[in-house]
């Protein structure tokens, strides 16, 4: 078997041939030509965040506090970057995040199918968000034979939850991942400024407007009055959990459990207490409060008190070299958000593949020049330190 590296000869063997990379490798050319590709309001949504994105910049910004410390002498001509997570044994420690716009980044409206393709194709899991332009049931169809999470933005109305959450069992979904820190949109001064919000435009409301009980809410379908199906997923969007709900939560999935937002340490302590199945740390990329701590900066606080709980990790990382630091900090996983949808919007899925492999070629690159040749060496004490 070859190693995610391998990327990096075919890239210059196609070089020789003429052919240069059409979707760049690193993270900041990426967003750069994202940003000359993509309409305006689209690109405000993906590439904006709160406040005056102090958060979102630290996020990215605080991974150089972290250092990797190199290990020689090592046989590292094979390495392994497999991990376990709910008994499964995944090919790569990396996810697509999240993201719930990815239905308009394509310019077909149909993105995240788009973005399942890519994990069928390189094993890279997906969360599917709750807001997508597919409904959840042909989106997991088109996953193939990777595993998928559903992310969900619990309702108010717990039957509609209750409704979403059995409908990703029936479709196949090994986990629910519950987002708690967006029950209400944070300030976003470029989507406000541009007067903006793509859920309130219809956009991305495929799960609701298939669901029977969002359906027997409205009077008339949303096919006939899309304006109030608007209103109706407005109104019952966003639920505010507290940790008597995590019980309910429970209740009614046999699936594991994710609870996505936390940072604070005694959150981390209350979630493996309350028996949920893993804990994943995460700001939002800084899209929902600014002023926030940068994620990677929790990290380890998180890690030391969840105990055997596994803790994913997402919000800033953009090459491999930030997924190898967060794993090394203690995430059993790792998120990559914003950068696969650049490469979805300016190549479809052979674009958000592309920057999958970039980004794993760099951390198995990384791992073998580090003398790093498995997770758990990466995980050893000593990998990574704090610098100034
Ligand atoms: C455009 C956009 C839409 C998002 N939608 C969702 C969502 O539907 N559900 C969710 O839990 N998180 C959502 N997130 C947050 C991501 O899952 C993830 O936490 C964040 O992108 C990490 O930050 P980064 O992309 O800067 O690394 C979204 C993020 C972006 C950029
Ligand atoms: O844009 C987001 O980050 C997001 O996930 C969201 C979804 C619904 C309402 C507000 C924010």
């Amino acid at each position: 078997m070859g190693h995610y590296g391998d990327y990096q000869n075919a890239i210059y063997a196609a070089g020789l041939r003429g052919v240069l990379p059409g979707v760049p490798v690193d993270a900041a050319t990426l967003e750069a030509r994202a940003e000359a590709a993509m309409p305006p309001h689209v690109l405000n949504y993906v590439q904006g965040g709160c406040g005056d994105e102090h958060t979102q910049d630290e996020n990215v910004a605080a991974f150089r506090h972290w250092g990797m410390v190199p290990r020689m002498m090592v046989d590292c001509t094979s390495r392994d970057l497999s991990i376990e997570l709910f008994g499964h044994t995944y090919p790569s420690p990396i996810f697509m995040s999240p993201i719930g716009v990815t239905g308009i980044c394509t310019q077909d409206g149909h993105g995240d199918l788009a973005a399942a393709r890519v994990s069928a194709a390189t094993g890279v899991p997906m969360m599917v968000s709750t807001l997508a332009n597919d409904p959840m049931e042909d989106v997991a169809t088109a996953l193939g034979d990777t595993p998928g999470f559903f992310q969900l933005y619990t309702p108010k109305n717990k039957e509609l939850a209750e409704s979403l959450v059995s409908r990703a069992e029936k479709a196949g979904y090994k986990a629910i991942v519950v987002t708690l820190d967006t029950w209400v949109t944070g300030w976003r001064p470029r989507d406000l400024n541009a007067g903006n919000f793509p859920q309130l435009r219809g956009a991305v409301l495929a799960n609701y407007f298939t669901d029977p009980v969002f359906r027997s809410l409205l009077a008339k379908p949303p096919e006939e009055d899309p304006a109030t199906a608007i209103t109706t997923w407005a109104a019952t969007f966003g639920k505010v959990l507290t940790w008597d709900d995590l019980d309910w939560l429970k209740s009614i999935t046999s699936l594991p459990i994710v609870l996505k937002g936390i940072c604070h340490p005694d959150d981390a302590r209350r979630a493996a207490d309350h028996g949920a199945d893993a804990i994943y740390c995460s700001n939002h990329g800084g899209r929902q409060a600014n002023g926030g701590i940068a994620a990677i900066d929790m990290l380890s606080d998180v890690v030391d008190v969840a105990g055997a709980t596994p803790v994913l990790f997402d919000s800033g990382v953009r090459s491999g070299s930030d997924v190898v630091k967060a794993l090394a900090l203690g995430a059993t996983a790792v998120g990559v958000g914003r950068p696969f949808v650049y490469g979805l919007a300016l190549d479809g899925a052979d674009g958000a593949a592309h920057v999958l492999k970039c980004i794993l070629a760099e951390a198995d690159l990384l791992m073998a020049v580090n003398g790093y040749p498995t997770i758990a060496d990466v995980r050893a004490a000593g990998a990574v330190r704090q610098q100034a």
